[in-house]
């Protein structure tokens, strides 16, 4: 016996499916911090296409603008909000002038059908050119995202645009090309039409499978992130700071360099601008440490009003220039406060430098423990000979913090 599906009820089924994947969308991306603007714009795809499906279901019963106008104007507008969902994804949002552009596209065929009694081809046309730019800009920037994006989804989601590609073009040249005007009816049990609606099955439950199987991969991996970041000044906290230098400090022979940042008088600034002030101060003196090291580096914050980075790669000359350079634009700016006024304020700094061990075969490589005992032992004596300044760690103040150390 032959199995042919009858379109009508595979529309319903496809309406009641991407309503349900909107419910799902919506729920999650408010179910996450910061509210997904990416899962709410698969949410409003699966909306308009369960209500394109459900329009074109419902054709028998109702008007033309239902169920011509409407009904493709929500599948054009599934189209834009599918993309306009993996673009953000790809943290690359599309302009609104973009969107409206692809919209355009969409509807340009609907309104020379509709309004001035163009052929139902140029409604077929204008819809799948629309759906193809959408599957084309989806696909190309998967392709160029997929590094960062976990890749077994990632496949997941080129397969299925790639067979939804597929089978828009293959509707196409049957309305072309095939048997005329049944060919473009939604309604025609013709093969094309079958594996049309197949697709967009497809798309509702691999494609939001896959879409949010991205998305909570990457809501992990910030969550992650959130937690190895010390919440006033968003560099590395302690522990991760220790983490992440450690990591880097294991690979072996390259030189490095750990840099001791703490705010002068920074008491004062307290007690005499008050701790919000202080909070600016921090965020400040943070801000500008970032903005003069390199991407490799990791800056942490040690604890209160001390600053720490470690620079791999880098001998006592680099390490100095970099000292040096955040050393003179702290003191070159100051903070405006929000209540008015400004505070200026100044560090002082200590760093030890480590050169490549090729060089050096028979020493032992030092320890995380013994560079930040060495580099505090220089923040010590620039804090002694005056602050505002920057101090070296000597050979003897790496002898004084292996006493201490050993004690
Ligand atoms: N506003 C603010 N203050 C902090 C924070 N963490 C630590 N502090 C304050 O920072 C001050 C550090 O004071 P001290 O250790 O005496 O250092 P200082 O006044 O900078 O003196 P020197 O380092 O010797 O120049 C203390 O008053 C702490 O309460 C913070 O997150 N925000």
């Amino acid at each position: 016996m032959a199995f042919r599906l009858d379109p009508a009820t595979l529309m319903f089924a496809t309406a009641m499916l991407a309503f349900l994947s909107s419910g799902f969308s919506f729920l999650f991306a408010n179910g996450t911090p910061g509210r997904q603007r990416e899962g709410v714009e698969w949410g409003r795809a699966m909306l308009a296409l369960g209500g394109a499906c459900m329009l074109w279901f419902l054709h028998p019963m109702a008007s033309m603008l239902f169920t011509f106008f409407f009904a493709n104007a929500l599948a054009v507008l599934a189209g834009v909000f599918v993309t306009r969902a993996f673009l953000r994804l790809v943290e690359r949002p599309s302009s609104r002038a973009a969107s409206i552009g692809l919209a355009a596209l969409g509807m340009s065929g609907i309104i020379a059908t509709y309004d001035f009694g163009a052929p139902r081809l140029a409604t077929v046309l204008s819809i799948a050119l629309c759906h193809l730019a959408m599957v084309a800009i989806c696909m190309r920037r998967l392709m160029q995202g997929r590094n960062k994006l976990p890749l077994s989804y990632c496949r997941v989601m080129l397969a299925v645009l790639f067979l939804l590609g597929v089978t828009i073009v293959w509707r196409l040249w049957v309305a072309l090309f095939g048997a005329g005007a049944l060919a473009v009816s939604p309604f025609a049990s013709t093969d094309a039409v079958l594996a049309t609606i197949a697709a967009c099955c497809l798309l509702i439950v691999a494609g939001s499978f896959g879409f949010f199987g991205m998305l909570s991969d990457r809501q992990q991996q910030l969550l992650l992130e959130m937690a190895r970041r010390d919440a006033l000044t968003g560099l590395y906290n302690r522990g991760a700071f220790f983490e992440l230098a450690q990591q880097s400090l294991e690979k072996p022979g390259a030189s490095c360099a750990l840099l001791m940042i703490d705010l002068d008088h920074f008491k004062t600034i307290n007690d005499t601008h008050g701790h919000a002030a202080g909070d600016a101060v921090i965020r400040h003196a943070a801000r500008l440490v970032q903005q003069h090291i390199r991407v490799q580096d990791i800056a942490g914050r040690y604890g209160g009003e001390e600053l720490c980075v470690f620079l791999p790669g880098c001998g006592a000359d680099a390490a100095r220039d970099i000292a040096a350079r955040i050393h003179a634009e702290i003191a070159r700016q100051s903070v405006r406060l929000t209540t008015g006024g400004n505070i200026s304020y100044t560090v002082s700094l200590g760093y030890v430098a480590q050169e490549a061990r090729a060089t050096q075969a028979e020493e032992r490589a030092p320890t995380l423990a013994e560079l930040l005992g060495w580099a505090d032992a220089a923040l010590y004596q620039a804090k002694r000979l005056g602050r505002n300044r920057i101090h070296a760690a000597s050979t003897a103040e790496r002898g004084l913090a292996f006493c201490l150390a050993g004690q």
